[in-house]
């Protein structure tokens, strides 16, 4: 290991330019190639709205028209998919000649006595003669510079397991064609490439990490087994980026069957989503879809406010015992099975069936559909469900049939003006009718269905069926477990009633809500999704999970979380999770990997917020230089800020970036009114915020999950302020987000979650201000 001879680092550049040298005649080439394709879609385009201007005043030249317009559509979609297949070629060449590989490997295969070397990067790179001057870091064989150490080892390839002689690992960083750094090493990737990589600042956004991935990182991102894969890892263990990679990583396996939108990613909040959006693209694929829980389930709850999790959040009224009682019991998988049984085993007379109403008028009673029901098989809820509706359709056009021969609609036909007529008539033609009457009564119908147009949307939108009232009454006739008072309990049922009355849903019952929708009517599951990852899992209930799942009813699942962040809730052995979520998903090859090793923060700041947690042994800082965490004790909020500004003042002149965290948003508030007097490159977050502004940002917690900034502060972590031992997870999701310095501020005594835990001496620096 160490800095190399001279010689050999001659040889590697040398190396370097030649490689370089080739992808500059590609990108000439493709380049030519590229304005060739735009030449040919602008012209296209030209005889495209040349054609477009036709007048239309003969029938049938209209019809000729748009079959040569639909073969000029489709000529010019066809350019422009080319178009962009040259576009990504070229990116790629680009990044490619800043940086054409990060990795060497050499290796002899079994009875050969030529040793190949074989240099690894983001992209696959091949001469003219198809010969690898660069492998992609997902090919097969590059699975070895992850994982092996010298010696003999084997990798997975589509035609089996391979076995070979790995003699060398090197290591590269090259930037602007410049080798400006190369190792050997004889472990999976070493540390000295890594020390280099996260010394560095932060960017406004997420770096991909493919020239460092670690060992147990890459048994997550190369998993294709598992069906549900769930991972535990401390904070700033490579989570987030593993999942990215994992996602780059599929799509090359799984290049012709899978899409970047067949996978969804859940994710914390919006700036997280801008946050990581360029890591695939620096990789050359598209993204994944992203949504947050928030959107998935308001999306679902048309009509309705569902409270987010944030929202939950900032009015964390302390729950009495009881009332966190019937919380867990609400979030477990018990309460998800009673939905499915009752579900299952619901009576007709007890469905909850509205009338369906035409201009204030019941048009089909709540008697009428439940005789419907009624009299169908004894099938699945939600097939006789779809029946029922079926059958609802059918006597709605019945109806239209026989109104349609109503006075007021021969009126309406008299009245209507030449234009409205043809309208009508639509699609067909004058001699598609027999008779004049037969024109008529097509005529009649149409004006009757679109009159009952409003019925259509009723039955077709299930609008026959009141969820709500289902549901309350679901939990009305529950039985409870002996956790559980029944009053308590009724009150939270009465909770329910009453937000509904307000078109709000509390986030505790919208996916109970939903999954018992879906149940008796059969709809909301997307078959086509076919990976969905979750970000943050510790703060999604299992009942969420398992509603995702019947969502995603063929997704491969990957849950990652650290339940040591989690956020006003118990904290969850890993294993006993997993046991759950098998339990409650049916899954044949669940599997558990834990990350332990912290790679974001120094040294000194992961021991501190190691030492805060009581099982944070487990935690393994990477070993990284900086600072002492320090914690500023000041008399009154005025001093605080006071310090904060200096703090800043610091920080800031090294041009990174800073965030002031604080534990609710009225708070953030607080201390940005306050700031912004001193000075103006501050900026507060909020959750509608999706990007992150330069300069100093004040936001709460929360927001910042997933998050990580070369400077935190945290703010008020007081006696008085942090005084709940439920509020650990919040502290140390705070101090886990700083890269490289970590400063609390306190008003007053510090929180008995840093002075009463017994942190090894000289791994905090306390300084206390005296009110001026
Ligand atoms: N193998 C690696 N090589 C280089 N950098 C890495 C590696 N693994 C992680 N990192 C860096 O460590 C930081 C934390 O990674 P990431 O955000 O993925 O962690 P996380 O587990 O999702 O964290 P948290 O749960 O605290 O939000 C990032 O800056 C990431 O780039």
């Amino acid at each position: 290991m160490g800095r190399m001879a001279t010689e050999e680092y001659k040889l590697e550049q040398d190396r370097v330019n030649w490689v370089v040298s080739q992808i500059k005649a590609k990108i000439q080439s493709v380049s030519a190639e590229y304005d060739k394709a735009h030449a040919e879609m602008k012209l296209v385009q030209q005889n495209y709205s040349a054609n477009t201007s036709v007048n239309y005043i003969e029938v049938d030249d209209r019809i000729e028209t748009s079959a040569e317009l639909q073969q000029q559509r489709a000529l010019a979609s066809r350019l422009i998919e080319n178009e962009s297949i040259i576009k990504s070629q070229l990116e790629t060449y680009e990044t490619l000649q800043q940086s054409p590989y990060f990795g060497r490997i050499d290796i002899s295969d079994p009875g050969e006595a030529e040793t190949e070397q074989l240099y690894i990067g983001t992209a696959s790179l091949t001469d003219n003669d198809e010969n690898f001057l660069v492998y992609d870091w997902r090919a097969p064989i590059s699975s070895i510079y992850y994982n092996g150490t010298l010696g003999e080892v084997s990798y997975e390839t589509p035609a089996g397991q391979q076995t070979t002689e790995l003699k060398k690992k090197r290591q590269f960083l090259i930037q602007n064609g410049h080798i400006e750094s190369m190792f050997d090493t004889n472990e999976t990737v070493g540390d000295e490439m890594l020390q280099h990589v996260l010394g560095q600042q932060n960017d406004e956004t997420m770096q991909n990490i493919v020239a460092t991935i670690q060992r147990e990182q890459n048994d997550i991102i190369r998993d294709t087994r598992s069906d549900l894969l769930v991972v535990q890892g401390v904070a700033g263990s490579g989570k987030t980026s593993a999942i990215l990679q994992r996602i780059a990583f599929l799509l090359y396996h799984s290049r012709k069957e899978l899409e970047a939108d067949q996978i969804v990613l859940f994710s914390p909040n919006k700036l997280f989503s801008h946050y990581i959006s360029d890591v695939l693209p620096s990789l050359g694929e598209r993204n994944m879809r992203q949504v947050t829980l928030a959107e998935f389930l308001s999306q679902r709850l048309q009509g309705l406010n569902v409270e987010t999790l944030f929202d939950r959040y900032e009015q964390s009224v302390d729950l009495s015992a009881e009332q966190q009682a019937v919380r867990d019991f609400q979030e477990s998988a018990t309460y998800m099975a009673a939905i499915n049984d009752y579900c299952q085993q619901l009576k007709p007379a007890d469905f909850q069936f509205n009338a369906i109403l035409f201009d204030g008028r019941v048009f089909f009673s709540r008697e009428e559909i439940e005789a419907i029901y009624q009299k169908l098989p004894d099938v699945h809820p939600a097939e006789r469900f779809l029946r029922t509706k079926n059958v609802l359709i059918k006597r709605l056009k019945r109806r239209i049939a026989s109104e349609a021969k109503a006075k007021w609609v021969s009126d309406t036909i008299d009245q209507l003006s030449d234009e409205a007529y043809h309208d009508l008539l639509g699609g067909k033609r004058r001699h598609d009718f027999q008779q004049l009457d037969d024109e008529v009564a097509f005529i009649a119908r149409k004006i009757v269905t679109r009159r009952l147009r409003t019925v259509y949307d009723a039955i077709y939108n299930n609008y026959f069926l009141d969820p709500y009232r289902q549901y309350s009454a679901f939990m009305a006739q529950l039985k409870l477990p002996a956790s559980v008072s029944s009053s308590t309990f009724a009150e939270r049922r009465q909770a329910f009633n009453d937000a509904i009355e307000f078109h709000n849903c509390p986030l505790v019952d919208a996916a109970p809500l939903l999954y018992l929708r879906d149940l008796l009517t059969g709809g909301g599951q997307n078959f086509a999704m076919k990976h969905l990852f979750v970000d943050e899992m510790q703060d999604y209930s299992i009942a969420q999970l398992q509603y995702l799942h019947q969502a995603f009813p063929k997704a491969h699942m990957t849950f990652l979380g650290d339940s040591q962040q989690a956020l006003f809730r118990s904290v969850q052995r890993p294993e006993d999770l997993l046991n759950e979520l098998k339990a409650a998903f049916n899954v044949h090859r669940p599997r558990l990997l834990k990350l332990n090793r912290s790679y974001r923060s120094t040294y000194p700041i992961t021991t501190f917020a190691k030492a805060l947690l009581p099982d944070g042994n487990d935690i393994e800082a990477f070993n990284r230089d900086g600072d002492v965490p320090k914690i500023l004790i000041s008399a009154d909020e005025a001093a605080a800020i006071k310090s904060i500004n200096r703090e800043l003042t610091r920080a800031t002149a090294t041009q990174g970036t800073a965030a002031i965290l604080t534990k609710d948003l009225d708070q953030a508030h607080d201390v940005y009114q306050k700031l912004r007097h001193l000075r103006q490159d501050v900026t507060l977050l909020t959750d509608t915020d999706r990007s992150l502004p330069k300069g100093v940002l004040v936001l709460p917690v929360y927001l910042a999950k997933g998050l990580e900034f070369d400077t935190v502060i945290c703010w008020n972590v007081s006696e008085t302020n942090f005084n709940d031992d439920r509020l650990l997870g919040t502290l140390y999701t705070m101090a886990s987000r700083a890269m490289h310095d970590l400063v609390i501020v306190s008003i007053g005594a510090a929180s008995p979650l840093i002075t009463k835990r017994e942190l090894p001496v000289g791994s905090l620096q306390i300084e206390h201000e005296l009110s001026n």
